[in-house]
C-alpha cells in the first residue's frame, strides 16, 4: 500500500492544471485560518536567508541541490521510509550546495513541517512548491526557506517578476523554472538562477537535451541549473559542459533505501572523478 495517496487523475486536466485547482483552494483556506501578519510573527521569519548563488559558485562543494521527495506524480511513492532529518542532514554535512524539500502534500507527500525540520542545516534550502500566490512566498519565508521556485508554465512573465521582487523584499532569492522557448520570456534581470527543468511537468518525458537545447539561449551571465532525471557523474559531466553550476537531483537518491548513503558515495566518485 501506498504511503500516500495522489490526487485522483482527471481525464481532462494535466497534472499541472490539477495541482494549481487544489493550491488555489489550499491558498484560500490557508489566508483564512493564517493571516500574513501572522506568519510575520513565525521565528523564522526575520531569520537573515543563505544565498543559493553564493553556494553555487563555491568551488569546495558539488553544486547538487538535493531534493527531499517521498513521491511524485511520475514516480508514485518513492521512499515513503526516509525521515527528512537524517537524510537532509546527510546531504547537507557531505557537499550539497543546496537543499530542495516539497512542502506540496497531495502530489508529493511533503509538508511545511519537512522544511522546517531540515532547517537545522545551514545550506539554503528551496521551497519546493507550486507558487500561485504572494502569500505562498511570505509562507516560505516564515517555514526558514532560503529560496523559492517560480514556475513559468503556470505564471506570467509579470507575474514573475512581481512574485521575484517580493522574494527579495524578504531576503530570499529565487530559481525561475523553464522548460521551453517559450518560457524564455519570464527571464528578467531580476530572476537569481535560472532553472531548466528537463521533465515535461504536462507528459512527464524527461531528457536532458531540454538543458543542452535551451542552455545558448538563456542570457549569458545568468546562473543556470538543469533539474530532473540527473542520474551519474557523465550526467552532471555532460551538463557541465553547457554552462551548468547546479543540479538538481531527487530520485536518484531518494529511490535508494538509504538515501543518505548513496549520496555519499555520489559525491566521493564525483570528487574522484574530478580529479
Ligand atoms: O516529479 C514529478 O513527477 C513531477 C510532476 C509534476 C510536477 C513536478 C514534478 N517534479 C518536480 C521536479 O521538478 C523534480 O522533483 C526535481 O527536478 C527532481 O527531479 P528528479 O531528480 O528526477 O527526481
Amino acid at each position: 500500500m501506498p504511503a500516500y495517496s495522489l490526487p485522483t487523475q482527471n481525464k481532462t486536466m494535466n497534472i499541472l492544471e490539477e495541482i494549481v485547482g487544489y493550491k488555489l483552494i489550499e491558498v484560500a483556506q490557508s489566508k483564512g485560518e493564517v493571516p500574513e501578519s501572522a506568519l510575520e510573527q513565525e521565528p523564522f521569519f526575520l531569520r537573515p536567508a543563505l544565498s543559493l548563488k553564493r553556494f553555487l559558485l563555491e568551488a569546495e562543494r558539488t553544486g547538487i541541490i538535493a531534493e527531499f521527495k517521498r513521491q511524485s506524480p511520475s514516480k508514485g511513492v518513492i521512499n515513503g521510509a526516509a525521515d527528512v532529518l537524517d537524510v537532509t542532514t546527510a546531504y547537507a554535512n557531505n557537499g550539497a550546495s543546496g537543499l530542495s524539500v516539497l512542502t506540496d502534500g497531495p502530489s508529493f507527500g511533503g509538508s511545511a513541517e519537512d522544511l522546517v525540520a531540515a532547517r537545522i542545516n545551514e545550506v539554503p534550502i528551496l521551497r519546493k512548491e507550486f507558487i500561485v500566490d504572494p502569500y505562498q512566498i511570505t509562507e516560505a519565508k516564515a517555514m526558514g526557506a532560503d529560496v523559492i521556485l517560480l514556475i513559468a508554465a503556470i505564471l506570467t512573465p509579470r507575474q514573475v517578476k512581481e512574485y521575484t521582487l517580493k522574494a527579495h523584499e524578504l531576503g530570499m532569492e529565487v530559481i525561475l523554472e523553464i522548460h521551453g522557448e517559450d518560457e524564455l520570456r519570464h527571464i528578467n534581470d531580476f530572476v537569481d538562477v535560472v532553472g531548466v527543468n528537463n521533465r515535461n511537468l504536462k507528459t512527464f518525458e524527461v531528457s536532458l537535451e531540454t538543458s543542452v537545447h535551451l542552455s545558448s539561449l538563456i542570457p549569458s551571465g545568468m546562473i543556470k541549473i538543469s533539474e530532473s532525471g540527473i542520474h551519474s557523474i557523465a550526467d552532471i559531466q555532460y551538463l557541465k559542459r553547457y554552462g551548468y553550476k547546479g543540479f538538481l537531483i531527487g530520485e536518484n537518491f531518494m529511490k535508494q533505501p538509504d538515501p543518505a548513503l548513496a549520496f555519499m558515495k555520489f559525491v566521493a566518485a564525483l570528487n574522484e572523478a574530478s580529479v
